[in-house]
């Protein structure tokens, strides 16, 4: 698990400690990694650094005068360094003093005598200075031409220039980076909408800053696999956690079908479903108990209730029957819906029962306005807000997964690719959710976990081809396997000497 800190909280660390240090200090230790992960990069991508051709993009604040020393820096190596300077009477003095000791090329933008878009097309590696934590709106001037030039490999020093800082939000022109260097720690730029696609591979380079307890958290492998529920000796398929699904219809059973499959596929308890695509659900799931009514369905541990649902009167009778239950309950696509044209239903809802929401942005946007809660370009904020409003967890889909408790706490897990948006991943999503709730897991966690594992299975899934909801289903067991692994934890084995040995992803239902 790593931390997330707001612009505020770095910039009030670093002041504390800029008042402590020697002057320039802090600002040369940020172009040292800046620069050493240049020469790697060179290095890596032309077989050497000396005499490569490195652009800086030089803009006019610090971020700039990182680049300018991380250029210094590299002339040291050798390197051919050139800095297209944006804004010549803001750049930063001391950085461009010590980048022209070291014989490095300045050139003005626009460019006298000089093809600036030539100079950054030619360029082996391009450093975007041109602006950080000051960030307001995409690039301006110059910039988007010469950011349009470029061919090479970026490396965007602590953010990819154009994406907003506080939220990931690109509304124009921005930098793509292969890398990105950051300084102190990492900010929501880098895993909060379209920051990660921008930043590429983010590198930390540390500062000694002094940080507060972090805004935001992003669960790696091992914390999912540490919190992974797994049987132990004495269990036998009630003792895991049986989840219930009620989903589906006889207009969208597949959503029923998908739920079930993911909660089959996601523990080794038990699942239960109750409703009209019984007969879909025990052909394609012969190890789901199936019934036509919550009523009749049996204890479980956990409900997942909403995907393929409907609207109407029947559904909102379904959702009714799941409150009334009392168990902890992941509410998904139409159970969502039911609840923002139903909000009479929240008084079924037994307040210990925890609720995991995991809405779209269609749908959180039906549930929080009559709340009060809108969905503006601060993600965090708003799931947080329709958290605490509901006294629910809210796992906002997206970019990146915001998941939010009412306490205030959020974690996120930024998207490595877009395969996922495909028909029926959230109906997977959400048996997931469910699955982790019947385990008894902390619902924050069962939410983050459910989405980690979901983002994995579908990027082993995808492997670079196109993928159906169905084939995420075949791909969870290796996701949790991977989690547990990086956890430092087997699978079990349990057996008695000369007994036959389960695989380890062999279903133990039964
Ligand atoms: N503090 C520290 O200890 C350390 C800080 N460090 C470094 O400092 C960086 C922050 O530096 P910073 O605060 O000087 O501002 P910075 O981001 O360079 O912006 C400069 C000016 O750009 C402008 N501008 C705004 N939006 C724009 C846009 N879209 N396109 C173009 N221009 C735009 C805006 O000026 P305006 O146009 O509003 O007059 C703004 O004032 C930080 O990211 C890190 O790299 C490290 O060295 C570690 C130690
Ligand atoms: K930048």
């Amino acid at each position: 698990m790593y931390g997330v800190w707001t612009v505020e909280q770095i910039r009030t660390a670093e002041d504390r400690l800029l008042a402590v240090t020697p002057d320039g200090a802090l600002i040369r230790r940020a172009a040292f990694g800046v620069a050493t992960h240049a020469l790697a990069l060179l290095r890596e991508r032309t077989g050497g650094v000396a005499g490569r051709r490195v652009v800086l993009l030089v803009g006019s604040g610090n971020n700039g005068g990182d680049a300018l020393w991380a250029g210094y820096y590299l002339r040291k190596r050798s390197v051919a360094v050139t800095a297209l300077l944006l804004r010549a009477d803001r750049a930063h003095p001391e950085g461009l003093a010590a980048l022209r000791r070291a014989g490095g090329r300045t050139v003005e933008v626009p460019a006298e005598g000089a093809d600036a878009e030539a100079l950054v097309s030619g360029a082996d590696l391009v450093v975007d200075g041109i602006v950080g934590l000051s960030a307001h709106g995409s690039l301006r001037g110059a910039a988007p031409a010469l950011v349009a030039a470029v061919r090479a490999p970026v490396l965007a020093v602590d953010l990819p220039s154009g994406v907003d800082p506080d939220t990931g939000a690109v509304e124009g022109d921005a930098v793509r980076a292969s890398v990105t260097v950051t300084f102190g720690g990492r900010k929501p730029v880098h895993v909060l909408g379209r920051g990660p696609a921008r930043c590429g591979e983010v590198r930390l380079v540390d500062l000694g800053l002094d940080l507060p307890e972090p805004e935001l958290r992003v669960l790696e492998a091992a914390d999912v696999g540490r919190r992974w529920r797994m049987p132990g000796p004495d269990d036998d398929k009630y003792t895991q956690g049986v989840t219930g699904i009620a989903a589906g219809s006889s207009t969208y059973p597949g959503a029923a079908v998908l739920a079930c499959g993911s909660a089959v596929r996601a523990t080794s308890g038990m699942v239960r479903y109750a409703g009209w695509a019984a007969d879909e659900v025990r052909s394609r799931w012969p190890e789901v108990v199936a019934t036509g009514s919550v009523e009749d369905a049996g204890r479980v541990q956990a409900w997942v209730v909403g995907p393929g649902l409907g609207t109407g009167q029947a559904g909102r009778d379904v959702l009714a029957a799941v409150f009334d239950d009392g168990v902890p309950t992941c509410v998904d696509a139409d159970g969502i819906s039911l609840l923002a044209k139903y909000p009479e239903l929240w008084d079924r809802r037994d307040p210990d029962a925890a609720v995991v929401l995991t809405p779209h942005d269609r749908e959180f946007a039906r549930l929080g306005e009559p709340l009060g809660v809108e969905l503006g370009p601060d993600r965090v904020a708003a799931a947080r807000a329709l958290a605490a409003r509901t006294n629910s967890v809210v796992l906002l889909k997206g970019n990146a997964t915001v998941v939010a408790d009412q306490d205030g706490r959020v974690l996120v897990n930024p998207a490595r690719s877009s395969w996922l948006a495909t028909a029926g991943s959230g109906d997977v999503l959400t048996g997931l959710v469910g699955s982790l709730l019947a385990a008894g897991e902390d619902p924050l966690f069962a939410a983050a976990c459910a989405s980690w594992v979901h983002v994995r299975a579908g990027e082993l899934a995808a492997d670079g081809a196109p993928i159906s909801a169905a084939d995420v289903l075949g791909t969870i067991p290796a996701a949790v396997r991977e989690a547990v692994l990086a956890a430092g934890r087997r699978p079990p084995l349990h057996r008695p000497e000369g007994a036959t040995a389960l695989c380890d992803d062999e279903p133990r239902h039964g």
